[in-house]
């Protein structure tokens, strides 16, 4: 590798991107690697950068890497499947608040160890992302995680907007203002009807809870909701919850931090495949790599797709 193209979201993890950045550029000049940085300084700016990105620089010598949390890595992604070079690699540096695909991809997170690979020894390898389209406002994205509605959407709403996100980040422990929040999503988020159409079949849920379509086994920062979910399988899951009680809920939770038997629960269910439709009949949360989604009815065509991560 010859150059590097920095996409950086400085405020990602609550600055984790800003510190990331000065410790990647750190290694880059002791590796006597060239690059640029093009620093994003809104949300979605990343989307715009990416695609431009993608479309001028040549593959062979140059590489893009991303530096910010799961919603950063989704707007390149969405960048570079819009440019005219969709299966630009993309390598990715972790610094959000969660980092849950990096988790699911086992990626890198020491700066100099990561620069010395790209530099030396680049690997390509096609994993999988999911695509979606919604019938009811025509909306098309990529996703690196997944997309919920419900309670992890309830929960990465009242995050996003917890003044407790930063506190806690500072002093790295930024996943517990997750744990907070699910208090109140608890006693807020209502259930909801649901039909899912999956391998020809159709289910109907009058009392669903949470509905998540996901890509790998995590959400909100490192929970195993689906621990058979992987991104090589060309498959995308969907995990459907039924309202439990407060007490059910803490035992199925329980048993899913200990040991992923909550799957076996007769509130839970789910569904592996590589097209999955589900339609909502009220409006709920949704989030989207943990960014909100506007509350809404949702009708989603899903899709499994792939992009090629650079490591
Ligand atoms: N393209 C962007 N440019 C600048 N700031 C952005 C951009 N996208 C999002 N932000 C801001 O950055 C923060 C979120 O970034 P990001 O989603 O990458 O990380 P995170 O939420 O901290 O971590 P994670 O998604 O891993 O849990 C929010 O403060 C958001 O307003």
């Amino acid at each position: 590798m010859k150059k590097v193209h920095l996409l950086v979201n400085l405020k990602s993890g609550s600055d984790k991107g800003a510190k990331a950045l000065k410790e990647i550029e750190a290694a880059l000049k002791k590796e006597k690697l060239a690059y640029n940085i093009q620093i994003s300084t809104y949300p979605g700016q990343l989307v715009p950068i990416a695609t431009k990105t993608a479309n001028e620089i040549n593959n062979n010598h140059e590489c893009i890497v991303v530096v910010g949390g799961d919603g950063s890595l989704n707007q390149a992604l969405n960048g570079v499947k819009n440019s005219l070079h969709p299966d630009t690699p993309l390598a990715y540096f972790p610094a959000g608040t969660g980092n849950d695909f990096a988790r699911a991809a086992k990626l890198q997170n020491n700066p100099l160890k990561f620069i010395k690979k790209i530099k030396n020894h680049p690997t390509v390898t096609n994993v999988d992302c999911g695509r979606y389209q919604d019938l009811l406002t025509g909306e098309e994205k990529y996703f690196v995680n997944n997309l919920g509605i419900g309670f992890d959407a309830f929960v990465v709403n009242k995050t996003n907007h917890s003044k407790l996100k930063t506190k806690f980040n500072k002093i790295n422990i930024g996943n517990l203002t997750y744990g907070i929040n699910i208090a109140q999503a608890l006693k807020g988020q209502d259930n909801f009807k649901v039909k899912i159409l999956t391998n020809e079949h159709t289910y109907s849920y009058d009392h669903a809870y949470l509905v998540t379509t996901t890509n790998h086994p995590y959400f909100g920062g490192g929970v195993p909701i689906l621990p058979i979910a992987n991104i090589y399988n060309h498959k995308l899951d969907i995990a459907i919850v039924e309202k439990p009680n407060l007490a059910k809920f803490l035992y199925l939770f329980s048993k899913l931090l200990l040991n992923g038997s909550h799957m076996q629960s007769k509130q839970f269910h789910y569904f592996e495949a590589n097209k999955i439709e589900v339609e909502t009949y009220q409006a709920e949360y949704g989030q989207l790599d943990g960014e909100e989604l506007n509350r809404r009815k949702f009708h989603l065509k899903f899709e499994v797709d792939h992009f090629k991560l650079l490591k």
